[in-house]
């Protein structure tokens, strides 16, 4: 099936399929006005399709799914026994268009489990619609996973963050969404998840436990927090005002990822973790003299030097996860 915006799998009508276009059929009226509901973008036959792909191409089932924030890619380097299917080469899959984003997926074992992560995410400010950006986060369920780790470079915004901390998420405010925008806009496909979903409680409290039990065994608790991620649009970075106005909301930390993907992880009731690495202080005074202006090059080096520290927390939390019982399993009903 043909999953182009201009056709969106719809092939009923006379004009409104590819093929009718390429016979210069042309759009129709009602197609000149009425724009593609994100949810048709990609029906679940071409997301299967994908998966199948996946699973075919790499023999393996993966429980886990990680996407790697700007910079920390090597969470995909520690995988072992490793199948890398470039971007272009899947069939229906975007480009990664933002430097520190390798496009890559990565299906392998990582203490002991098997992991597919991205080295490479799709965001709004690249031109791709939301449905489209978290597209991948499908495409893992379809593929057998369970547990979503989302990371992300985000600027602290709670000044008792400092460059380099670790910020667990533990809710979000979907700016985006303010905005009206979603990414399960347009019909919705009971085989993904319900029409309206309930996203409290979407960051995995024992998770999150667990992860703070690791930071301590590895010395950096005082480097470690539990907040509120925001995600704006980009690819601006936020105005003193915006970000005063972020403060008063409650968030700590800002970016411009991760919550639709936990939106769409969460629509098809996948278990998420997610953290930021705080890259950069954001200022929210007008008279600070200090230079804090983010910027990507400084985001990338400070992923760079946190990630043998990201690594370590996300392999000691896999470790974990694999000694549990697969869910739906009795055991597995009592535990995370
Ligand atoms: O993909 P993430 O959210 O980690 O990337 C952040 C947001 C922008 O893409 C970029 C800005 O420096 O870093
Ligand atoms: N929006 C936003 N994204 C970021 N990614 C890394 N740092 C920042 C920041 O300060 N703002």
């Amino acid at each position: 099936m043909c999953s182009r915006d201009c056709c969106s799998g719809q092939t009923g009508k006379p004009g409104n399929s590819c093929a009718d276009k390429k016979k210069g059929k042309g759009l129709s009226d009602e197609e000149k006005i009425v724009p593609t509901p994100q949810s048709l973008l990609y029906p679940y036959e071409v997301i299967q399709e994908i998966a199948d792909f996946i699973v075919k191409g790499s023999g393996m089932r993966p429980r886990i799914g990680i996407i790697c924030g700007s910079g920390l890619g090597s969470l995909a380097d520690i995988i072992q026994d490793a199948k890398v299917f470039e971007y272009e080469k899947i069939p229906n899959f975007p480009v990664s268009t933002v430097e520190g984003h390798a496009g890559k997926l990565v299906v392998g074992n990582l203490e002991g489990a098997c992991v597919m992560a991205m080295q490479g995410r799709f965001h709004f400010y690249e031109g791709y619609p939301l449905a489209k950006c978290s597209m991948p986060v499908r495409v893992m369920k379809l593929c057998g996973v369970e547990y979503l780790f989302a990371t992300n470079a985000a600027g602290g915004i709670n000044p008792k963050y400092m460059v380099g901390d670790i910020m667990l998420m533990h809710d979000h405010v979907n700016m985006l969404g303010f905005a009206g925008n979603s990414p399960l806009q347009g019909p919705n496909d009971p085989r993904f998840g319900p029409r309206f979903p309930a996203l409290v409680n979407s960051y995995n409290k024992d998770l999150i436990n667990k992860a703070l039990e690791i930071g301590k065994a590895m010395g950096i608790e005082s480097n470690m927090h539990v907040g509120v991620y925001s995600c704006l649009g980009g690819p601006t970075y936020e105005t003193i005002a915006e970000l005063k106005a972020l403060r008063l909301m409650g968030v700590d930390a800002v970016g411009m990822s991760t919550v639709h993907e936990v939106i769409t992880a969460r629509h098809c009731d996948m278990k998420v973790f997610a953290f930021s690495l705080i890259t950069n202080k954001c200022s929210i005074e007008y008279d600070d003299k200090r230079d804090q202006e983010a910027n990507h090059e400084e985001v990338m080096a400070v992923a760079k030097n946190r990630q043998k520290a990201c690594c370590e927390l996300v392999s000691r939390l896999i470790r974990e996860i694999h000694a549990m019982p697969p869910s739906g399993t009795q055991a597995a009903k009592t535990g995370v």
